[in-house]
């Protein structure tokens, strides 16, 4: 079944992963449409790895379900082959050359297409004769994505695919993942702590701290339902009950409001504008945040 008829690439009802005593990820309730590049965005430790990890059939739930392209995570080969996971450190076979890389995945990959990964590696300017282990950490992430690709999956998990890489790497890495999401028809969910990244290749959000997920939704829907209020300071319980506080600042003589709300603002006393991506992650951030913590998301453009 092509990615086009599914509702939702992943979903989740319930889910929890625990480790010993500590939940790093709860209560989690995700339906990410298919066809749409997500970007999972939250703080270290948040539980972004925990999740696509769960996702990617690499860790058993301790609470609830996960369901990935229509099916229970790794459940059979069928399955694998349907999602396309490069992990956090974008691990690689240090011994065996680039070609040996690409062999292996013909091997294993029903759907494995073996041209476009070749030429993908000649565009890349790697040398199919070196080992992986001598490859560059940005050589490295191209080749991880190179090689989910050629799977030719319905879904591609990528965890903080360009955390390690300079900004010339990083900006090539997310282009070639960009030519390749208007190429096929392929739906992606990317964590990274950069929201410039999200900002250029996402356009839909899920922003997850402390081991919830905070908001989930599309990008631009989330932008144009919340809101900047500035105005004399006043008790932020008194808002009309369609306006939901998420962040809330102040000071002597001001107030300071993130809201979410559908519908129009009307109080003339409020000055009202709009937000950016980084105010809205922040927001929610800082929602969930002890007063003694920063949070710690990178803004680099
Ligand atoms: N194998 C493990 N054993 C015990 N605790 C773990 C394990 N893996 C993750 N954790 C804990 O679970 C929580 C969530 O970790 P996770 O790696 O999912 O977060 P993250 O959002 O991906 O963080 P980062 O951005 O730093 O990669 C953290 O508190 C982490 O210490």
């Amino acid at each position: 079944m092509s990615t086009g008829l599914r509702d939702s690439v992943i979903r989740a009802r319930g889910l929890g992963k625990k480790y010993r005593q500590r939940w790093a990820l709860q209560d989690c309730d995700l339906d990410l449409p298919a066809g749409r590049v997500v970007g999972l965005v939250g703080p270290n430790g948040a539980g972004k790895s925990t999740l696509l990890n769960l996702a990617a059939g690499l860790l058993a739930p301790s609470a609830g379900s996960i369901e990935v392209c229509g099916g229970p995570s790794a459940a059979d080969v069928a399955q694998l082959a349907r999602v396309g996971f490069v992990a956090q450190d974008t691990p690689a076979y240090a011994r065996l050359t680039v070609a040996d890389h690409l062999a292996l995945g013909r091997r294993l990959n029903p759907a494995w297409d073996d041209a476009a990964a070749r030429e993908r590696v000649a565009r890349l300017g790697l040398d199919p004769k070196q080992r992986a282990g001598t490859l560059s950490g940005g050589q490295r992430a191209q080749l991880a994505l190179t090689l989910a690709l050629a799977k030719r999956p319905e879904l591609l998990i990528l965890d903080e695919p360009v955390a390690a890489l300079d900004p010339l790497a990083r900006r090539e890495f997310m282009q070639l993942l960009m030519e390749a999401v208007a190429e096929h028809e392929l739906s992606v969910v990317l964590s990274s702590h950069l929201v410039s990244d999200v900002e250029r290749a996402c356009d839909y959000l899920v922003v997850l701290v402390d081991s919830r997920v905070q908001v989930a939704g599309d990008l631009d829907e989330l932008l144009a339902t919340h809101h900047r209020l500035v105005g004399a300071r006043r008790d932020p319980d008194r808002l009309p009950a369609h306006q939901q506080v998420i962040s809330a600042r102040h000071t002597d003589r001001q107030t300071t409001l993130l809201v979410r709300t559908e519908e129009p603002i009307h109080d003339p006393s409020w000055s009202v504008d709009g937000i950016n991506l980084e105010d809205l992650v922040l927001a929610y951030m800082d929602r969930t945040a002890p007063a003694v913590r920063r949070p710690r998301l990178e803004v680099q453009r």
